[in-house]
């Protein structure tokens, strides 16, 4: 499948199920508070596509600049308390912003407050794709920020980039509209001179190398280029076209109109609680492999059972995710383990049988289950 510009547009005007992300630095002003102006402006854009019969997930920013100027801050707070405590102040600000800007248009609004690295697991990950999926059954417009009050610093994605992507995969959307503070992704962050705007990429993968990407410079946002280039790395190998401009480019980027830059899917569409495993975990120890258990992994179908296991290293408990390395020390892949980080040293190199026999029936499973593993 290879996409050129034009169907990359067509299919994205084309979306039954859009998720659209926007940043802080497009819902806020120059002083980091709520601008209601822009927020409004939004709400209108995509109450259009909800209209036509489009369904909307929104992923929104902007609670933690809601949150910070009510509570006498100047400036956006660094450490993460302050950010935390901001984030809970300014998430209601921002709904209730969003729920009377939706009402104009007799649009509900419905929020969703996710953890990446939880909703990784398979039962949360069900949930929360059951209730988007319910809510726009109902006709509800969803909005999905990151759980900014719960994540520790560890887990936290910080930035909702890679949240969206995330999402647009979970509700096998078929387009992923990124909004921001520029209105298309440049050679060089815009205030090189001489960067040059990029209209279209066929392949991301393989361009990121080639462009000069900065961080936020806008005070209030947080990934800056750096994660939107992921985000869109990511829905581009889950065949999800993507498109990056301003806010006040909604519309016409939505519709399909040559504005900002637009994303070619590289793939067909992708499995999708794994790309969650690749992108939301973080490892929290090692299974070491042998030899055949490494060919297997690489294989990528097969499960890894306790008889391939030669070590463990780290503390964790069963449902962490964990690095599988070979005996060389080169990651095969990552994964969702099925033990306590305790209980395997006993399960190291037995068979299914001999676990069954010697341990119980409980401990006669994979150690890290096929459906739970995703090559690095
Ligand atoms: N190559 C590039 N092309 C476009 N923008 C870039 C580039 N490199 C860095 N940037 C910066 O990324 C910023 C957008 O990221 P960010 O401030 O995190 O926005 P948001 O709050 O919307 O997530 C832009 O303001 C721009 O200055
Ligand atoms: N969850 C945080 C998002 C952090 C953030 O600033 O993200 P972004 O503006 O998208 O780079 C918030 O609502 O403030």
């Amino acid at each position: 499948m290879q996409h050129n510009e034009e169907e990359t547009r067509r299919a994205v005007a084309a979306a039954r199920t859009v998720v659209v992300k926007v940043g802080s630095s497009s819902l806020t002003q120059p002083s980091g508070h709520l601008d209601v102006d822009k927020l409004e402006a939004l709400a209108g854009a995509l109450a259009q596509v909800h209209m036509l019969g489009g369904h909307v997930v929104l992923v929104s920013s902007g609670a933690i600049a809601a949150g910070f100027g009510p509570l006498g801050f100047e400036s956006r707070p660094t450490d993460v308390a302050t950010q935390q405590a901001a984030a809970s102040v300014g998430q209601g600000l921002l709904m209730a912003q969003y729920e009377l800007a939706f009402a104009r248009y007799g649009i509900r609004v419905g929020q969703l407050l996710i953890t990446a690295e939880d909703t990784m697991q398979p039962r949360q990950y069900r949930n929360a794709r059951r209730t988007i999926g319910r809510l726009l059954e109902l006709g509800v417009l969803p909005i999905v920020n990151e759980n900014d009050a719960l994540a520790s610093n560890e887990i936290r994605f910080g930035d909702n980039d890679r949240l969206s992507a995330l999402i647009a995969n979970m509700v096998r959307a078929d387009a992923l509209v990124l909004l921001t503070d520029v209105d298309a992704l440049y050679t060089a962050p815009p205030s090189k001179p001489g960067s040059q705007r990029i209209g279209f990429v066929p392949d991301v993968a393989a361009m990121i190398d080639g462009i000069q990407v900065g961080g936020s410079d806008s005070g209030v946002g947080t990934g800056g280029m750096v994660t939107k280039l992921e985000a869109a790395r990511m829905a581009s190998v889950s065949g999800i076209p993507a498109v990056m401009t301003c806010a006040p480019n909604a519309g016409p980027a939505l519709m399909g109109d040559a504005v900002g830059t637009a994303f070619a899917p590289v793939r067909q569409r992708g499995s999708a609680r794994r790309l969650w495993i690749k992108f939301a975990s973080h490892p929290q120890g090692v299974l070491v492999v042998d030899a055949g258990a490494a060919a297997a992994v690489r294989g990528g179908r097969a499960s890894l059972l306790a008889a391939g296991v030669v070590e463990v290293r780290g503390d964790f408990a069963a449902g962490d995710a964990v690095w599988i390395d070979d005996e060389d020390g080169n990651h095969l892949a990552r994964g969702l383990v099925g033990f306590d980080s305790e209980e395997i040293p006993d399960m190291l190199g037995r068979t299914t049988a001999q676990l069954r026999r010697i341990l119980g029936e409980e401990y006669a499973h994979p150690v890290v289950h096929r459906d739970n593993l995703v090559l690095v």
